[in-house]
């Protein structure tokens, strides 16, 4: 213990900069078969030597086999700011959409466009209702992820990789390849798309995984493209224009979190905080609240409402829109009641996408604020700093 105690103490520093970590590594997807080209993070990491933990279990293996754990291991113990603590939280209602505007008469339509427009400029954040995704396969969802996770730890450990260049991955915190400061997360990750060319390689239990899971990732995809369409529009782009950009191959990424009760909510994280690099995040959870968002210095908790999506705008929307919308620091919080499982869908362009403002938002090049970078570049650059949070985005914009 004192060894441990000892360590944290001179890793203070760096800690701090990692409590900004962010994750989402990413992959394509082929429309056409030809190629995957994952890439992923290599979050900062710190030896924690001396460790009893068997990290790499996860952390539902360690609560699962740990009887009256009382206390977070200090492994995971963050170095949160004083006034960011999870319960300071202020309860936050995002915007809530009702989609079906989008097919009503002109009025309805012109409306919720304009509901969208406006959420993503000052919120970056909001929710989704008659998205027109049945909430059975929501549930179904749910629950193949669910089954996943309480499978027997050997069963997971089939899809568990240091590498990260692996399409499919089960692993823990941020980041496997190394001990570092811990995350009270365990999570299962592996790309989508419309034609699954890595389905094949997507967990084969529970038995239906993969059916459901292919069923559900063609239609948040479709959703995906419906929201690009209408913030194309409030943005005075061609409908077509955000879909367009993503190019030929599209990225959609699925992760799905779990995160197991927790003795100490306070003192740790599920995730830390961070922006997603892609266009738009679509997340749904089991109910449990856990989602927390950062708004002019404050942490807002957001509420969880069956059947609905959280949808979330990332570093790519903000630079298309010349910084009209604003991706938005989040996080997960954790808590003693209940384990809390979300899965979030990340919709982006293809790895050697621009990633640049929209053209026709820009008379003149000294107007944009962000200067271009190739999509995997970017990825590499986000996931390479030890600042994380929004700094990859900082870097590349014009002063
Ligand atoms: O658990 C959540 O609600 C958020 C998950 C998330 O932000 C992510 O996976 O990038
Ligand atoms: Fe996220």
């Amino acid at each position: 213990m004192a060894n441990t105690l000892q360590l944290n103490h001179c890793n203070q520093g760096i800690l701090m900069s990692m409590y900004n970590a962010t994750l989402m590594p990413t992959a394509t997807w082929s429309k056409t078969h030809r190629k995957i080209a994952p890439i992923s993070s290599n979050s900062p990491v710190i030896a924690l030597n001396n460790s009893n933990i068997d990290y790499k279990k996860g952390v539902k293996y360690l609560v699962d086999n740990s009887k009256n754990m009382k206390m977070v291991p200090l492994e995971f113990v963050l170095p949160i700011p004083e006034g960011e603590r999870p319960s300071l939280a202020i309860d936050g209602s995002i915007p809530v959409i009702d989609l079906s505007g989008l097919n009503g008469p002109v009025e309805q339509r012109l409306s919720t466009l304009h509901a969208i427009s406006s959420a993503c400029a000052l919120w970056g954040f909001f929710r989704v209702t008659n998205h027109g995704i049945k909430v059975s396969l929501m549930d179904g969802m749910l629950k193949v992820v669910e089954d996943f996770f309480n499978l027997p730890l050997e069963e997971k450990m089939r899809y568990g990789s240091d590498d990260v260049m692996d399409p499919v991955r089960y692993g823990t915190s941020l980041t496997t390849t190394r001990k570092h400061a811990l995350h009270w997360r365990d999570f299962l990750r592996h790309y989508g798309g419309l034609i699954p060319h890595t389905y094949h390689l997507w967990p084969d239990n529970p038995s239906t995984y993969r059916d459901v899971a292919k069923e559900y990732l063609k239609e948040v995809w479709q959703l995906a493209v419906i929201i690009f369409g209408a913030i194309s529009e409030g943005l005075g782009l061609d409908p077509d224009y955000i879909e367009s950009s993503l190019g030929d191959e599209g990225t959609q990424l699925i992760i799905s979190n779990y995160y197991p009760a927790c003795p100490e909510p306070n003192k740790t994280l599920g995730l830390a905080p961070h922006s997603d690099h892609g266009g738009l995040t679509i997340v749904m959870d089991n109910g449990i609240r856990g989602l927390q968002i950062k708004r002019n210095q404050t942490w807002y908790s957001v509420p969880s409402i069956p059947g609905t999506f959280v949808v979330n705008l990332g570093d790519y929307l903000e630079v298309l829109s010349n910084g009209k919308y604003k991706s938005v620091e989040h996080r997960a919080i954790v808590n003693a009641e209940a384990a809390r499982i979300s899965i979030a869908v990340g919709h982006g362009p293809e790895m050697d996408a621009i990633v640049q403002p929209a053209s026709p938002l820009i008379k003149e090049k000294s107007e944009s604020k962000y200067r271009p970078i190739v999509y995997k570049d970017y990825i590499r650059a986000q996931q390479s700093t030890i600042k994380r949070g929004k700094s990859a985005l900082d870097e590349i914009m014009n002063n």
